[in-house]
């Protein structure tokens, strides 16, 4: 088996090592080496550490996809349109293709999928959701012999890392972002794990497999924690609450809602003892029950276990059938179904703003205001969903800066 590596970064150089670490040990069971024969990078010059790969790179993605040797292409380098056109270039030659790149298979799965399955090459990308936890493999099976009604996870190591050292060490959000990055564990652009767009395409890719209905990334609204301040996260601790990024999906009768938020979780949810950039999945099935899947969400390591689990799985399976169906099931319901208690805080609220807001939470919805003077701070009764989405507009509108976090009480 001849491997093609795309991308020696984070998650390229993990399962370099890895391989090499394991070669020996993979030969002795399958009877064939398993071997990277050339990677592709995008800077020749730059240092990294890594035994004998020197004479490996090349900056020419073709010496890769049209090398009639190469058996699988690992794709590693993010991004989309570009990763887009090699993963389709290399299944058009009759190679199968793993990839860690979320953002790719949110938006083409149906196209990568399909493409693939034509050619009989396996598309696998376990990596692209959860970091090192089996998730993709085990939902895909459960998929087809269960009806799932609810997804709800931790799903971005990044903005956990940094809610996490907010909380426990009270570091600044930027400190602990940039801590984030040295560790490998964020995006090249790391508003897509702040802002929550990297979340909103993990859940696309769950929803997908899990619910096999019509739903889209398009259809996943999301919020993320670039606002929150450290005022926020004392007046948490003291409410007794954690603030974490939370990805959900429910479905209900033919409707599905589909968001990431803020939430703030009480310390006995188990949510709560997901710290760093661990990641926790829980899915609802009517036959598994209810299923909760732990592990590293991200990091060099983590990742490429799961990139070279993919490989591994080629090996010994093929995998070239298309198991997710697209049936049109389902009606998005928007932010309907996200009925709670909602935290707002507003920095220089004024007048008209503030009557607008009691305006939409037909005034007696205030539970208790929280501060008045530095902030405009407040937790709101239970809402729908959609009402606080109409808040965050106006709030939005008026170019104020804020953030609100819905309550889970259970
Ligand atoms: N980091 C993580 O924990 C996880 C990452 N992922 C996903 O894995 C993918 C890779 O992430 P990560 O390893 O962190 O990224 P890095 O930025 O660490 O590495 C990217 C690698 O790709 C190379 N590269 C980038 N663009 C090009 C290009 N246009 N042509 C040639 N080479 C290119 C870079 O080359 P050079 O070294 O010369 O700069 C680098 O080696 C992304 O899709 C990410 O979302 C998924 C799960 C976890
Ligand atoms: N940037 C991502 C990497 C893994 O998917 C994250 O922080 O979760």
């Amino acid at each position: 088996m001849k491997i093609g590596l795309l991308g020696l970064g984070t998650v390229g150089s993990g399962v370099f090592e890895i391989l090499h670490e394991r070669r020996g040990h993979l030969e002795k069971i399958y009877g064939e080496t398993i071997e990277i024969s050339k990677v592709l990078v995008k800077n020749r010059e730059k240092k990294r550490g890594i035994c004998r790969e020197g004479d490996l790179l090349t900056t020419n993605p073709y010496e890769i996809l049209d090398d009639e040797s190469i058996d699988l292409v690992v794709e590693a380098i993010g991004g989309i349109e570009e990763a887009y056109d090699y993963i389709q270039y290399a299944l058009n030659k009759g190679k199968h293709v793993v990839t860690a790149n979320k953002a790719v298979v949110a938006k083409h799965i149906d196209a990568l999928l399909t493409l693939a399955e034509n050619n009989h090459r396996a598309f696998l990308f376990e990596a692209s959701v959860g970091g090192g936890i089996p998730l993709i493999k085990p939902l895909k099976q459960c998929s087809l012999i269960n009806e799932f009604t609810e997804i709800k996870g931790i799903l971005n190591g990044t903005s956990n890392f940094i809610l996490t050292k907010m909380m426990e060490e009270d570091l600044d959000f930027q400190e602990a972002l940039k801590i984030a990055q040295e560790l490998g564990y964020a995006e090249a652009d790391p508003k897509d794990d702040i802002e929550g767009n990297d979340v909103a395409r993990k859940l696309a890719i769950l929803t997908t497999i899990a619910f096999q209905n019509n739903i889209r990334l398009e259809d996943v609204k999301y919020r993320g924690i670039s606002n929150i301040s450290r005022r926020d996260i004392k007046t948490f601790k003291k409410m007794g609450y954690s603030i974490k990024l939370i990805g959900k999906a429910i479905v209900q009768e033919k409707n599905i809602s589909v968001l990431v938020e803020p939430v703030l979780i009480k310390n006995t949810s188990q949510f709560d003892k997901v710290k760093n950039a661990y990641n926790m999945v829980l899915l609802k099935g009517n036959n598994v029950g209810e299923l909760r899947l732990y592990g590293e969400g991200a990091g060099k390591k983590a990742t490429a276990n799961a990139v070279v689990c993919d490989i591994i799985d080629v090996i010994t399976d093929g995998c070239t059938k298309n198991t997710i169906l697209r049936e049109e099931k389902f009606k998005a319901a928007e932010t309907k179904f996200f009925e709670g208690k909602y935290y707002i805080r507003v920095t220089e609220m004024n007048g008209d703003i503030k009557q607008e807001i009691d305006d939409l939470l037909k005034n007696k919805q205030v539970s208790y205001r929280i501060a008045e003077k530095e902030d405009f701070t407040i937790v709101t009764r239970e809402i729908q969903g959609d009402v606080m989405e109409d808040i965050v507009k106006k709030l939005a509108a008026y170019g104020l800066s804020f953030f609100y976090a819905r309550i889970e009480e259970e």
